[in-house]
């Protein structure tokens, strides 16, 4: 029974009990509004869920080292991701960040990046596109987004091209794997105890006896992966993240584990952030329009040959940032409480206390983002022409703080890069044109339930 027991919340207890699937972060946006400090405590579970920057910035940095990923999390990604970065902290964590900041932070990685987004747009996604254009045909944008990003992901991590794109293949028995296991360990997360899960571990059983194949078929083609990088060598030509990292990392299995976090981390995150913006775009096709415009004076009509094109197009800029505000790919990100503390806003948190924070609601607070925060209006972020950013803890989509997302700036030159040329190119109009909500699936990152249905056709000059 929630707390404030209103009729909203009536209603949205009625929809769950009929298994009708209410967006449950909507929910969540109505009590945290509600509540004076924006801060809830969710009674059955004793977690506390938070949409107030201050209380985020206390999370995320000042007491950094009193919230971390914590043992929960990391035993349920534990099987697929190791000791990867994204599923461990302290000494662990400490040195992947420094090892991949470094790395990422080079040159010659954004370049390699927007050779490889570019490479897999020209070469796939716009002939894919086109040949459903010509038969103004429908496709699920959100499958092609996430063949996308899978494809960029291995080709920018491990220097390997799964082809997920050709939809005449059968998609890639590594690909098959990996979304089986992202699926099922995140499965685990909602069994009502985490001893059901681990029972049917121990007993190989029903989802854990798939999860546990779906990982073996990832380790033999990783490990295979490393052996043939290291017959060859990996000094010089190869510019992937894999072959960076094996300069400072000897052990083969250490190494699987750092880039299969890379992978889960920017795959569906990315087809998220896309699959919501294109939705928001049909709604608002002027901003489309715009973006054409802004991109038709900066780079006239040719297509992009550099990132450096990008950096100059701030309303495409502006237009990205506004709808992952809005649709945050990680809707909501927890942190579990070491020692007894209280959050800068008064409330206690006892140890063992599970703290997340919501970007989704905090979107919604006008509080934050002024009395039209529902809207989608990339001018939001522009003054006198240019793009201007915010306080991470305002808008922790990409996290913030010492965990801050590493991969973000690939994120955004991808968003971009997909934005800019299929907006250019195709007419996207979302097949049921009363939908005027999204409504997700529960999750690690935000999927539209059902996907997205469009049909695509050739954009009139
Ligand atoms: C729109 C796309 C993306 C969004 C919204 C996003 C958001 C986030 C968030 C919220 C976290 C914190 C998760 C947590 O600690 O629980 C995170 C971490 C991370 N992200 Fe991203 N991400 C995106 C794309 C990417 C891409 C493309 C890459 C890889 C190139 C990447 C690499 C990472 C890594 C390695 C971490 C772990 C950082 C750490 O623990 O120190 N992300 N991201």
């Amino acid at each position: 029974k929630p707390r404030c027991g209103c009729e909203v919340c009536r209603a949205y207890l009625m929809l769950c009990w009929r298994d009708e699937h209410p967006n449950l972060c909507d929910w969540y946006v109505h009590l945290l509004r509600n509540s004076p400090t924006r801060t809830i405590r969710i009674h059955v579970l004793g977690n506390v869920v938070t949409a107030n920057p201050r209380n985020v910035e206390y999370m995320l940095k000042t007491r950094f080292e009193n919230y971390p990923k914590g043992k929960p999390f990391s035993t349920i990604l534990g099987d697929f991701l190791g000791r990867g970065i994204f599923n461990v902290d302290g000494d662990l964590w400490r040195f992947q960040k420094k090892l991949a900041s470094l790395e990422l932070d080079r040159f010659s990685i954004r370049s390699y990046a927007f050779e490889v987004v570019r490479t897999e747009i020209e070469d796939r996604l716009n002939i894919l596109l086109s040949s459903v254009a010509e038969k103004q045909g429908v496709l699920d944008l959100q499958d092609v987004f996430k063949r996308f990003s899978f494809d960029c992901m291995c080709k920018f991590s491990f220097g390997l091209d799964p082809n997920c794109l050709e939809l005449s293949l059968p998609i890639s028995k590594f690909a098959v794997s990996f979304d089986m296991a992202s699926m099922l360990s995140a499965e685990r997360a909602m069994t009502p105890s985490p001893y059901v899960w681990k029972m049917k571990r121990f007993l190989n059983l029903g989802s854990e006896k798939k999860l546990k194949e779906a990982i073996d078929v990832i380790n033999i083609l990783a490990m295979e992966v490393i052996r043939q990088k290291r017959r060859i060598g990996v000094a010089g030509q190869n510019r992937d993240l894999l072959s960076r990292f094996m300069l400072t990392v000897n052990e083969d299995a250490y190494l699987r584990d750092i880039i299969i976090s890379f992978l889960l981390a920017g795959r569906d995150t990315v087809a998220s952030a896309l699959t919501c913006f294109f939705w928001l775009l049909a709604q608002h096709p002027s901003i489309g329009a715009r973006i054409c415009s802004e991109a038709d004076q900066v780079i006239g009509d040719q297509d992009l040959t550099s990132y450096e094109q990008l950096d100059k197009l701030h309303y495409l800029h502006a237009s990205v940032f506004e709808s992952m505000r809005l649709y945050p790919p990680i809707q909501f990100d927890s942190k579990f409480c070491l020692e007894d503390d209280v959050l800068p806003d008064g409330t206690p948190v006892a140890k063992g206390t599970r703290v997340t924070y919501h970007p989704y609601a905090m979107a919604r607070m006008e509080e934050i983002w002024g009395d039209d925060c529902m809207e989608y209006r990339p001018e939001r972020w522009l003054k006198d022409g240019k793009f201007c950013g915010e306080n991470q803890y305002k808008y922790p989509v990409f996290q913030g703080g010492t965990r801050v997302c590493l991969g973000k700036e690939m994120a955004i030159l991808e968003m971009k890069s997909v934005a800019l040329a299929l907006v250019r190119r195709f007419r996207v109009e979302p097949l049921d044109p009363n939908q005027n909500t999204l409504r997700f699936s529960a999750g690690l990152t935000a999927t539209v339930r059902g996907g997205l249905r469009v049909r695509v056709s050739a954009r009139e000059k």
